[in-house]
């Protein structure tokens, strides 16, 4: 699948790809673009049925996105990089870094697990977007984005991630809920390779630090930071994502 890409940055630097959360687009990293065109090219991508990309019917697999990033990277004759990502896209991460090492250079995953405790949640948000869509369950699933506070002082940007979210394609959206219906990376985390960051939000329901603490934990010579954040950690406390993502990176 052609996915719907931007590449921005000095041309020649090496490069960082950004991959994005269930719902969101390339606009999940604005904040954190100006440090990284310092010294880095990026590429941001919108998953299968996101954003500007395409969609397809039917379930997917986080194969089917990992392959979908794969596809780009060979178009763009981009051999190896370094890759960060959010929530599924820091899943989607994880299956570059275990299934195909050697073209992941350094990896940053935030708000993110290796695999979810219960399927139906993920089964059942798939059924309510097939039936009614996804504006039907924007106002609710963002409200776990980001805390109380956060929403209360940015209305206007919460409502653009709200806005995102209702415009992705139902098809796309319910395939990416049973791609994580039936995640589970636990067995690829012992066989990266390429140094890891993880970065977890303190006040996350979605995705529990502790959750990421055990990734962490299981990715050879990985570091664990825990942020002040819900789950949109590089959005909620972007300074110090951006931060831990360079010095990592
Ligand atoms: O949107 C959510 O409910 C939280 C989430 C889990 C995986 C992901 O990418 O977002």
């Amino acid at each position: 699948m052609k996915l719907h890409h931007e590449l921005s940055g000095p041309p020649g630097a090496p490069v960082v790809v950004l991959g994005n959360s269930l719902g969101t687009t390339t606009a999940l990293w604005d904040a954190q673009l100006p440090a990284l065109h310092e010294r880095f090219r990026v590429l941001r991508y919108d998953h299968r049925g996101h954003g500007g990309s395409p969609s397809a019917p039917g379930s997917y697999r986080l194969d089917d996105l990992a392959d979908d990033v794969l596809e780009l990277l060979d178009a763009l004759e981009l051999p190896r990089v370094s890759y960060c990502g959010a929530s599924m896209g820091a899943m989607v991460g994880m299956w570059l870094a275990g299934h195909a090492p050697e073209r992941i250079e350094r990896l940053v995953l935030c708000c993110t697990v290796s695999t979810f405790t219960a399927a139906r949640p993920w089964h059942d948000r798939a059924a309510r977007v097939r039936a009614a869509g996804t504006a039907a369950i924007a106002r609710e699933v963002v409200g776990r984005w980001f805390t109380p506070e956060f929403a209360g002082r940015f209305p206007e940007l919460v409502g653009a991630f709200e806005a995102d979210l209702s415009a992705v394609d139902d098809d796309g959206y319910a395939g990416c809920c049973d791609a994580l219906a039936a995640l589970d990376l636990r067995s690829v985390l012992t066989a990266i390779e390429a140094p890891t960051a993880v970065i977890s939000g303190a006040f996350d329901e979605a995705t529990p630090a502790r959750c990421g603490r055990a990734v962490a934990e299981a990715i050879p010579g990985a570091t664990f930071h825990v942020v002040p954040a819900a789950h949109l950690v590089n959005v909620e406390a972007a300074e110090e994502v951006s931060a831990i993502m360079l010095k990592h990176l």
